[in-house]
């Protein structure tokens, strides 16, 4: 199995990862079903890299179909440790202008219970602590390396992810204002969710690409408009991948990566056999 320390995933806009060499393209098969698309594993700065767009080539599955867990399975079996996601957003503060990256620190789940968010269930139950969403050192380090590539980038903010398609309406985008969120976006969760729950320490590079519809100035927010920004900023966020890898380096020691160890409710002896079997990968040192 070829082997990548560090993770990234594409979101919109963002299906390939240029700059790789010694490319190797790995199909993988998880108990959770068949990942979005092939890992694209190269190096940058003599660290292998493992590359997957979220929703495929050619953008296939929606925001509600993202198979994440198979997503966050492959990396683990790749023996991924830090997981860069990057995300088209809307902004919800004035400052986030579109073309401006942030790096942001919390999440709120608008989300509807349509997305398997958990790889412990069926008779293993396990209860992750979640206040701290994003890896504090590797979302510095994405500052870091934002601000090296040139790129406006702003940190802090809570990213506030909805279940979509659709777009918000006004009434709605006005009320996530009001509760204080500063970006908008469909994808983060439950990707770090699953990303803990897999000891993977996770961090959100979002890409501004719109107002969503609440700013006066601006037109409500469609592909299109969404599309324009990513093309002139897909390269920007390649680059910014670039900065980061050097600067994760060896490795560093996250709170993530010990995520399980005090988080395991079921009594070991009553855990079945196909469910142990199943998360075996995630779970096996604790049990
Ligand atoms: C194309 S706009 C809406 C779409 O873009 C974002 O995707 P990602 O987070 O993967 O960059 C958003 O979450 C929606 O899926
Ligand atoms: N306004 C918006 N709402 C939700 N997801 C988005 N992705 C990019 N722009 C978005």
């Amino acid at each position: 199995m070829p082997e990548a320390t560090i993770g990234v995933i594409g979101g919109s806009g963002l299906y390939a990862m240029a700059g790789l060499t010694d490319v190797e393209h790995v199909t993988l098969e998880t108990p959770f079903g068949a990942p979005s698309d092939a890992y694209v594993i190269g190096t940058i700065a003599g660290r292998r890299v493992a590359f997957l767009p979220r929703h495929g080539v050619g953008h296939r599955f929606s925001p509600s179909e993202v198979p994440s867990r198979a997503n966050i399975h492959g990396f683990k079996q790749l023996g991924v440790q830090y997981l860069v996601s990057i995300s088209a957003v809307g902004s919800l503060r004035e400052e986030y202008a579109p073309g401006h990256v942030v790096v942001p620190d919390q999440l709120y789940d608008r989300t509807k219970s349509l997305r398997p968010a958990t790889f412990f269930d069926e008779g293993l139950v396990v209860h992750v602590a979640f206040d701290k969403p994003l890896d504090r050192t590797l979302a510095d380090l994405i500052e870091q390396a934002a601000h090296a590539a040139g790129a406006t980038c702003h940190r802090g903010g809570t990213l506030v992810v909805i279940e979509g398609p659709q777009f918000s309406t006004l009434a709605e985008s006005q009320e996530n204002r009001r509760a204080g969120f500063s970006l908008i976006g469909m994808t983060a969760l439950p990707e770090a969710k699953l990303a803990r729950e897999a000891e993977i320490a996770y961090a959100t590079l979002a890409l501004v690409t719109d107002y969503d519809c609440w700013h006066p100035d601006h037109d409500a927010v469609t592909v299109d408009s969404v599309i324009q920004v990513l093309r002139s900023n897909a390269a920007l966020a390649q680059e910014i991948v670039r900065q980061v890898v050097p600067l994760i380096g060896d490795g560093f020691d996250s709170p993530s990566h010990h995520a399980l160890a005090s988080a395991i409710i079921t009594d070991r002896a009553a855990i079945a056999p196909a469910k142990r079997k199943q998360v075996a990968l995630l779970v096996e040192k604790y049990l």
